[in-house]
């Protein structure tokens, strides 16, 4: 997959793609059909904008996003993407109107042949333009538009605030069946406090800054160490929160590898979170953390062989 950060300048072989548009926060089932649209009418496009726009119009707000820029770019390779249109959101982008978005970005800047939306789509300054309107100017500036219906499981539309609030009340199997995917959080391996060496449970660190954070607690969790000589998939419980037993303040994730022995530091991790087991407590002392860490190892070891 190639990815191309501006519209301009773009060579030749990158025009003429289906596409589609939006922002793709977890690249859900709904995403996912929308993809499925684009598919067969040219080369195979995503166009995307990073930072989100919510992140450039709200910058103090909370982190929301479900993936990082590089985690979103290999889920949408391994769907079979061939050019990621990852268009800067500054201020110059969001002042385009409706019409010179399609005419100077879609049409002139990319030279898309068709492009798939969800029924939900706005564009253009202030969010003013909808679906039907992309579906007009497309047809007048030479590209062909579908709108894709929203993707429905039990009733309820796909939606990456749906799985933002699955994940926020810990329910992990419930955003994995909208994601149709378990939920990740990747990144490379950080230096903590090295104490957990000392409880006897070494725990790979990582940080948590930009992406919405899940309800704190342990976790039984599916790790793949992608890079080393240790790469593979491995069991894990994971522990994201603030460690009430350490006092800490900045949210990370903590994930003890079963099984496993090395050095992962500066390695990339990706944790999937398969299952919520408990919320992080502070307890009477160190033999009642280890004890009880020791009981969500064994936990986390039967619900993940069970499949
Ligand atoms: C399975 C597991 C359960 C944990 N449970 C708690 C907990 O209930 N309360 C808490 O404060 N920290 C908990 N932790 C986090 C440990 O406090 C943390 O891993 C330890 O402080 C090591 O930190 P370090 O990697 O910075 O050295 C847990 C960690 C793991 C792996
Ligand atoms: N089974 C394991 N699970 C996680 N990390 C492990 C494991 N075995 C060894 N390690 C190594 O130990 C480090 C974590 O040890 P820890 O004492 O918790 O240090 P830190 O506070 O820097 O995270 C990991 O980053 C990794 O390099």
């Amino acid at each position: 997959m190639q990815i191309h950060q501006d519209w301009q300048w773009l060579d030749a072989a990158a025009r003429g793609a289906s596409c589609a548009l939006g922002n793709f926060d977890g690249v859900h089932l709904g995403h996912q059909a929308v993809i499925d649209l684009a598919r067969g009418q040219g080369p195979l496009g995503v166009i995307t904008f990073e930072p989100h726009p919510r992140e450039f119009f709200q910058p103090d707000a909370a982190p929301f996003r479900l993936m990082n820029a590089e985690a979103r770019a290999s889920r949408l390779a391994k769907l079979g993407v061939e050019h990621l249109f990852q268009l800067p959101f500054n201020a110059g982008l969001a002042a385009l109107s409706p019409e010179e978005f399609v005419r100077d970005v879609l049409a002139r800047g990319l030279g898309i042949r068709h492009v798939v939306i969800g029924e939900d789509f706005c564009f253009g300054k202030g969010r003013a333009g909808s679906a039907a309107d992309l579906v007009r100017l497309g047809a007048q500036y030479g590209f062909s538009t579908t709108v894709a219906p929203l993707v429905k499981t039990a009733g309820t539309s796909i939606s990456s605030t749906a799985i933002r609030t699955a994940l926020s009340e810990g329910r992990p199997r419930d955003a994995a069946a909208m994601l149709g995917h378990l939920h990740r959080i990747e990144g490379a391996v950080i230096h903590g406090e090295k104490r957990g060496r000392e409880l006897g449970f070494p725990t790979a660190n990582m940080d948590l800054a930009g992406l919405h954070l899940p309800a704190f607690g342990v976790y039984a969790v599916r790790v793949d160490v992608l890079n080393g000589p240790q790469a593979g998939s491995y069991l894990g419980a994971a522990s994201l929160g603030v460690r009430p037993m350490f006092n800490g303040l900045t949210p990370n994730l903590e994930t003890h590898l079963l099984d496993f022995k090395g050095d992962l530091y500066g390695r990339q991790l990706s944790v999937a979170m398969v299952e919520y087991l408990r919320p992080e407590l502070k307890f009477s002392g160190l033999p009642a953390l280890i004890e009880q860490m020791n009981a969500d190892c064994l936990q986390a070891r039967e619900i993940l062989s069970a499949g």
